[in-house]
């Protein structure tokens, strides 16, 4: 408990405040489902209001006159926070490292496209300490630049171009990153208890052989990756070398960019823990008001500069900390380093023996040397004879190194903004790389309605076409902008095979509609969603309504040499969620998973259950789970999931598995097998609300229409070139 709920809970009868967040329902029920993960980001927390858009705010922005602002705060050192050999570099460059590197493939959740630094749980990880300082040095040109810059892109900007200041050519920087005014609710970060719990903790994110659970991609929690210190604190570069592989992997970087990114970060900068942790005041959640959002401030001792605690461990890696140069690896490789500790008590690595003169001076006084450091993980570089190997060759060869980094910088920063098409300003490079996944701009000059004549004559059914353009779409994540129809990868590998695509009948009806995309000119991609298009004003008709679902041509199709297929295997779905966490150790309940995915996709909870609804009776196979139709009338679009599911004559009955049986109470008849995730739409109090909107007799018209809505949405979330 902090200080704020223990004073508001002193009084007898007032126990906390009404802001308190404490007993909430989640705390009564704590296997309820939480749909307020679908619900965030408002516009009411949004001092900006609906009609302000960042993204064309910046294209506003004197891009030129921040970066120098940018250049010239590097050196203009502060006395509350002075920059460590009058350089902010290395400071602001683990700002943005932390920023990008909390994010993760398995859901594409974390990175540095929101501002979530400035939020808890990060403002206040252990990770994270002195951070604040990073921020609030930036807050005089923030303040300048006011709302034409977010803090998201303005902590990566200031990252790249301290590299810049210190020698390196970056591969380029692209603007574009919206800022979130709350803290999100959706992040999975583990289920310890404790900041920096170890392996062996109760509710330890590894099992087994030391498997880590999906979708975290960092040891413990309160850490961006790994434990500097070694595996659980305890030095042993081997170990620590396949926590760095698994976790650096996790976030899609191979051997090779691992070397180049922790060599380029440690080429500059230092470590601090020159002093007693145990002096450090509270994180900033926890720090009193008085301190002004600041935390971790040392009242007791000076604190700053040479005397700051930030990690414990003490020192830089380098002679020169504020030179981009090839310092790291001839420190790494050229001495023998034995396991030592700080003055503050953490186990780090020092050089068995070193000239005075390659020792880095001290951050003050130019006249003092101490001995360079390494982090275990930096030994992992060393000790691993994989990382080694690399570790030579960009020793052998300094501008391989740069060149690779300045790559794996760039792939980091902006790993989690999509494809290219989101990137914006002057700076953003002109080639093309395989994990912006891209995709080529298709035609829209084509006959719209001519080419859905064709589809309709094709002979498939309102299942065939809704259910192969909802499978092409639903792939998309708006975690990191990736999946969706456009490219039309759903026919290339791996998304042909997935189970939930059920590939026999994705072939056969690729087959039909590969030939009507040839010979109008339209991308296939196109032609997927028109089909669905079709199939769903088909249904529609046949449930009395009228509706023309609306369309924007111009998709393109991706190639086989355009994709990394690896890269989408977390993509995949199954039982309304991802696989990837299912095939791992991430065991949740359907239900749980489908909210998940909904979040993703950026839907809300009443266009889910409209989706769900609609889905169910078209026949379409959601996400690979088998259930019936919920319908008498396949391949209408009506309301008779609502209808059923709320129906006082049917019982639910449990097969043992997975499945419900539908019965008729009266006859005991079997009508329809049903999903635990069909009927959470009748049984949770929340989603039923949403359901009995749309059973009420009234209710039909709404539902085409909402539904309409709804599919329109999914259909069109990765048009970024529309925006
Ligand atoms: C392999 C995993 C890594 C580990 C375990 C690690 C660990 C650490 C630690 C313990 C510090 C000291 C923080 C302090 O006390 O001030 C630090 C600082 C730093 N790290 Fe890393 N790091 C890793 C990877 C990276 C990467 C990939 C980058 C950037 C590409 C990076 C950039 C930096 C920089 C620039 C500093 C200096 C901060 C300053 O001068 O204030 N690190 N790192």
């Amino acid at each position: 408990m902090d200080k704020t709920t223990t004073t508001a809970g002193k009084c007898p009868v007032m126990h906390g405040g009404n802001t308190a967040t404490g007993a909430s329902v989640m705390d009564w029920w704590p296997n309820a489902l939480s749909l307020d993960i679908l619900h965030q980001h408002d516009t009411k927390t949004d001092p900006m209001g609906a009609s302000f858009d960042y993204r064309d705010a910046v294209k506003g922005l004197d891009v030129e006159a921040l970066k120098k602002d940018l250049h010239a705060l590097m050196t203009d050192s502060q006395d509350w926070w002075p920059a460590d050999w009058g350089h902010y570099g290395g400071l602001m460059i683990r700002m943005a490292w932390h920023a990008a590197g909390s994010y993760r493939i398995a859901d594409g959740r974390g990175g540095a496209g929101t501002g979530n630094q400035r939020f808890a749980p990060l403002n206040s990880w252990p990770d994270n300490v002195n951070l604040d300082k990073a921020r609030r040095l930036l807050w005089p040109i923030k303040k300048k630049y006011g709302n034409k810059i977010s803090w998201a892109d303005l902590i990566i900007l200031a990252g790249t171009v301290a590299y810049e200041s210190m020698g390196l050519k970056t591969f380029g920087f692209a603007f574009g990153r919206e800022d979130i005014w709350h803290p999100e609710k959706d992040t999975y970060w583990g289920s310890e208890k404790e900041w920096l719990a170890t392996s062996d903790d109760p509710n330890s994110r590894y099992s087994g052989d030391r498997n880590l659970e999906n979708p975290l991609a960092a040891v413990m929690m309160g850490l961006i990756y790994v434990n500097p210190e070694g595996v659980d604190g305890k030095p042993d570069p081997l170990r620590t070398a396949k926590d760095v592989r698994e976790t650096f992997a996790r976030m899609a970087m191979n051997d090779e960019e691992t070397v180049a990114l922790t060599a380029g970060g440690h080429t500059v900068g230092k470590c601090h823990g020159n002093g007693d942790a145990a002096l450090l005041g509270p994180d900033p959640e926890a720090a009193e008001v008085e301190d002004q959002g600041l935390g971790w401030i040392n009242k007791t001792a000076r604190g700053i500069g040479r005397d700051a605690v930030t990690s414990g461990i003490e020192g830089a890696w380098t002679t020169h900390p504020t030179q981009w140069d090839n310092g790291y690896f001839a420190m790494l490789l050229e001495h023998e380093w034995e396991s030592r500790k700080s003055p503050a008590g953490a186990w780090q690595w020092e050089p068995v023996d070193i000239k005075e003169e390659d020792k880095p001076v001290d951050v003050e006084d130019p006249s003092i040397r101490y001995n360079p450091i390494m982090t275990d993980a930096d030994m992992a570089m060393k000790m691993d004879p994989e990382y080694r190997k690399i570790s030579e060759r960009f020793y052998r060869d300094p501008d391989a190194l740069s060149e690779a980094f300045a790559r794996a910088w760039f792939k980091l920063t902006h790993r989690d903004m999509g494809p290219k098409s989101r990137y914006i300003g002057p700076w953003v490079p002109q080639e093309d790389l395989i994990w912006q996944d891209p995709v080529p701009t298709g035609r829209a000059d084509y006959d719209v309605n001519a080419v859905k004549a064709k589809i309709a004559a094709s002979g498939l059914s309102v299942s065939d076409m809704v259910a192969t353009a909802w499978d092409s779409a639903r792939t998309f994540r708006g975690s990191d902008m990736r999946g969706g129809a456009n490219g039309a990868r759903i026919r290339l590998e791996p998304q042909k095979d997935w189970e939930g695509n059920e590939p026999e009948r994705l072939a056969r009806v690729l087959a039909t509609l590969e030939p009507i995309a040839a010979e109008s000119g339209a991308s296939l991609a196109d032609v997927i969603v028109l089909a669905g298009n079709v199939g769903i004003e088909q249904a529609a008709k046949a449930a009395g309504i009228d509706v023309s679902v609306p369309f924007a041509p111009g998709r393109g199709d991706a190639t086989a040499e355009m994709t990394d297929g690896e890269s989408f295997e977390p993509l995949e779905p199954i039982h309304d969620g991802y696989r990837n966490w299912l095939k791992k150790d991430y065991v949740v309940s359907a239900e749980e998973l489908m909210l998940d995915r909904t979040q993703l996709m950026g839907l809300t909870a009443p266009e889910m259950t409209v989706l769900v609804g609609g889905m169910r009776v078209l026949g379409t196979n959601h996400g690979g789970s088998k259930h019936g139709v919920f319908t008498d009338r396949e391949g209408a679009l009506t309301n008779d999931f609502f209808v059923n599911l709320t129906d006082m004559a049917n019982t639910w009955v449990p097969t043992g598995s997975n499945l419900y049986e539908i019965r008729d109470r009266q006859t005991g008849e079997v009508k329809w097998t049903a999903t635990r995730v069909d009927l959470v739409f009748g049984s949770n109090a929340i989603l039923r609300a949403y359901a009995e909107v749309y059973a009420q007799d009234d209710s039909q018209e709404k539902f085409v229409q909402d539904f309409v809505a709804a599919w329109t949405q999914v259909m069109n979330a990765d048009r970024f070139d529309l925006a």
